[in-house]
């Protein structure tokens, strides 16, 4: 198993060129976010914002707009019960995060078909409530050509069927081949993995101060943004999970748990010091 350094994050993060504007760094769509769950939409949205992403759109319901425009101005909002403002934004983002606090029913099975029907080359990001339904309505995935999962074990047994002590490399990577061979699919957990194209990468920071409700939906905001400015390829996935367990390491040292929040609000300086020590 190959293992993903600090390295990562200078070959990854490059300083921006002067002539540059927003569309250049990603068009980012957010579907997320439910009555009970406006949170995760919050810090998905508010991490891809802070690592960069040019442009961010929220898709969930309407009841949590305020709370959207007033937390982070710098996103928009649609309402993702609008099928035609949301085939529309679909097809004019080139990145799409699905999941995150949508609950498990059947207005996110909805959801995921909507997102299905009209994408093209777009890079897709699966998580959380969207990957429990997929499990649940065994939802093909072979359709997406740019497909990032990124369950946490309790999702990756729901959708591969696999008990946690039995997630193995080898098994984990028989099962992904099977269920969707062209994506890359991070497992979640302590020293999470990366499964890509038959090979498994480990990744060596993060700890337990993490483990608090919101990390996952601030990783989903910092792989969309990354994918969005830097491309899709595993080194690039790769150094947006190294940065979100980084930014966790340094906060660890003082706070005993990682506020997603506070995580999220130390990328712009992080990744303005990696991008400023590239040679
Ligand atoms: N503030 C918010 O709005 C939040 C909303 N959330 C949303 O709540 C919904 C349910 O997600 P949950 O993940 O809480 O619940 P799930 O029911 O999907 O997953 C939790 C289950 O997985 C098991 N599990 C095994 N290994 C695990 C691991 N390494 N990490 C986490 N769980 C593991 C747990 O024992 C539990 O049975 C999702 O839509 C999610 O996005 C959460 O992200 C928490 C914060
Ligand atoms: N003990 C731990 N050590 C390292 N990383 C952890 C630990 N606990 C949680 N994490 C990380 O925090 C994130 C939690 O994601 P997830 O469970 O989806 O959170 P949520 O759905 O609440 O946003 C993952 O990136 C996971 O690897
Ligand atoms: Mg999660």
């Amino acid at each position: 198993m190959q293992k993903i350094d600090e390295s990562i994050l200078s070959e990854v993060i490059h300083k921006r060129p002067d002539i540059s504007y927003k569309g250049n760094y990603g068009r980012i769509l957010i579907i997320a976010g439910s009555t009970h769950f406006g949170g995760a939409a919050l810090m998905s949205a508010r991490a891809a914002v802070n690592s960069g992403a040019g442009l961010v759109t929220v898709a969930t319901v309407p009841e949590k707009f305020t709370a959207i425009n007033v937390d982070i101005p710098e996103a928009m909002t649609i309402d993702y019960n609008n099928l035609q403002d949301l085939d529309e934004s679909i097809q004019k983002n080139n990145v799409i995060v699905i999941g995150p606090g949508l609950g498990s029913s059947d207005s996110t099975v909805n959801l995921i078909k909507t997102v299905i029907k009209n994408i093209s080359d777009q890079i897709i990001i699966m998580d959380a409530s969207a990957l429990t339904m997929v499990s649940e309505k065994k939802i093909d995935l072979n359709a997406i050509k740019n497909l990032i999962l990124t369950p946490h074990q309790g999702e990756w047994q729901r959708l591969s069927g696999l008990k946690i002590p039995d997630q193995t490399s080898k098994n984990n990577l028989k099962k992904i081949n099977s269920l969707a061979p062209n994506s890359l699919l991070i497992v979640k957990k302590h020293l999470s993995e990366i499964y890509y194209q038959n090979n498994v990468y480990q990744l060596l920071n993060g700890n337990p101060g993490m483990a608090t409700g919101g990390m996952g939906d601030t990783l989903t905001g910092i792989i969309a943004a990354f994918v969005g400015q830097f491309g899709f390829s595993l080194k690039v996935v790769s150094a947006a999970l190294y940065l979100h367990s980084h930014i966790a390491d340094k906060i660890y040292q003082k706070d005993y748990v990682v506020l997603p929040t506070k995580l999220a609000s130390k990328i712009p300086q992080t990744m303005q010091k990696f991008a400023c020590s590239k040679k």
